[in-house]
């Protein structure tokens, strides 16, 4: 039997293990897609992958959840998008998304606030640590959350893992695909996917582009017109290393300074620009491996994070 083509809404995450075992039960694979919603092409890619990767009878899953616990006090959790009407419109055109998980709120809120200490532990993410009988246990992927994003965003991963490991609880997926866009967050489940023993195989999916190159992200709306067309800069000096590096110019330094320079010239602000091994993310000092280049930048009050692979041919 095809999908229906208006998923069925889930906001209780009972119902929602119900469902995927109901699914799993009449021989279906329960492919996942998790996402924070103001859903584009990017996003709906991953929803073809899902579909493509199952052999046979599927059941996708599309959750749309903005995680508080990944964003810090200072982060734009308040001005996230979110168009859940259009959200569900875009879902149904696929033909076939079979339920949309939308839950109020997946954490449990303690009873007490804890404040920050001197440390600064405490009160740092923007689920304002529970504190009391509430939320308190994080999964953190100790070496791989380190650097990249992992440097800026504080909080981030341990919030993007511990999210990851709930919503896999309560779907219970055979499949769950992410977006190699967000390439380090991708390695990540794939490394706590591993050691956690989850049955659960991940994918990733290919970063997809406007025509003009600029890397489909829900943050670009924030974009003024003027910001756009400098954001462009980072996939154009992305590609441009890569032929770089594909015609012998692999010295790490070299290439990050040409990127680094590109984008300041257009106006960015870089937060970070890195290569790295594509497994561990460690950095190399030249691309003789299969390497990514990754890069995060602020065009005005929007940080955008891009990469490109590199596979060195042998
Ligand atoms: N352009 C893209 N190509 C492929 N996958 C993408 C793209 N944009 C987002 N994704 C993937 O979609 C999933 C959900 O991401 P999310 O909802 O945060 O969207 P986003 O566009 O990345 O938003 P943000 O503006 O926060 O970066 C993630 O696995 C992410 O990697
Ligand atoms: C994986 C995710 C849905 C967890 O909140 C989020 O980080 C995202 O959309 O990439
Ligand atoms: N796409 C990752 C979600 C975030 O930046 O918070």
């Amino acid at each position: 039997m095809a999908a229906p083509s208006e998923p069925e809404v889930i906001r209780d995450k009972a119902a929602m293990r119900a469902w995927s075992r109901r699914r799993r039960a009449e021989g279906k694979t329960v492919a996942f897609v998790p996402t924070m919603g103001f859903l584009h092409e990017g996003h709906l890619s991953l929803v073809s992958t899902a579909a493509a990767a199952c052999a046979g009878p599927a059941a996708i899953v599309v959750s749309i959840y903005v995680n508080p616990s990944q964003f810090a006090p200072t982060e734009d959790l308040a001005t996230y998008p979110s168009d859940f009407a259009g959200d569900l419109r875009k879902l149904a055109a696929t033909g076939v998304v079979a339920a949309v998980f939308s839950p109020p709120d997946l954490y449990f809120r303690g009873s007490a606030r804890r404040p920050a200490d001197a440390s600064g532990n405490g009160a740092i993410s923007c689920l304002d640590e529970a504190g009391g009988d509430g939320h308190e246990t994080w999964i953190r992927v100790e070496q791989l959350e380190k650097g990249l994003c992992g440097s800026s965003r504080p909080v981030f991963f341990r919030g993007v893992a511990t999210v990851v490991a709930k919503l896999f609880n309560i779907v219970e997926p055979d499949i769950a695909v992410f977006g190699k866009k967000d390439y380090q967050q991708w390695r990540i489940i794939c490394r706590m996917v591993r050691d956690l023993d989850f049955a659960i195989e991940i994918i990733g999916s290919e970063i997809v582009r406007e025509a003009d190159g600029l890397a489909m992200s829900s943050r670009n709306v924030h974009l003024s017109c003027g910001e756009r067309q400098k954001a462009l800069s980072i996939s154009r000096s992305l590609a441009n290393a890569k032929t770089a590096a594909l015609s012998g110019n692999n010295h790490s330094q070299q290439i990050k300074d040409q990127i680094v320079q590109a984008l300041t010239e257009a106006g960015g602000r870089v937060d970070y620009v890195e290569i790295v091994e594509q497994e561990s993310l460690v950095p190399v000092e030249r691309i003789d491996r299969p390497s990514v280049i990754c890069v995060a930048a602020w065009f005005g009050k929007v940080r955008l994070i891009d990469n490109i692979e590199i596979q060195v041919p042998s």
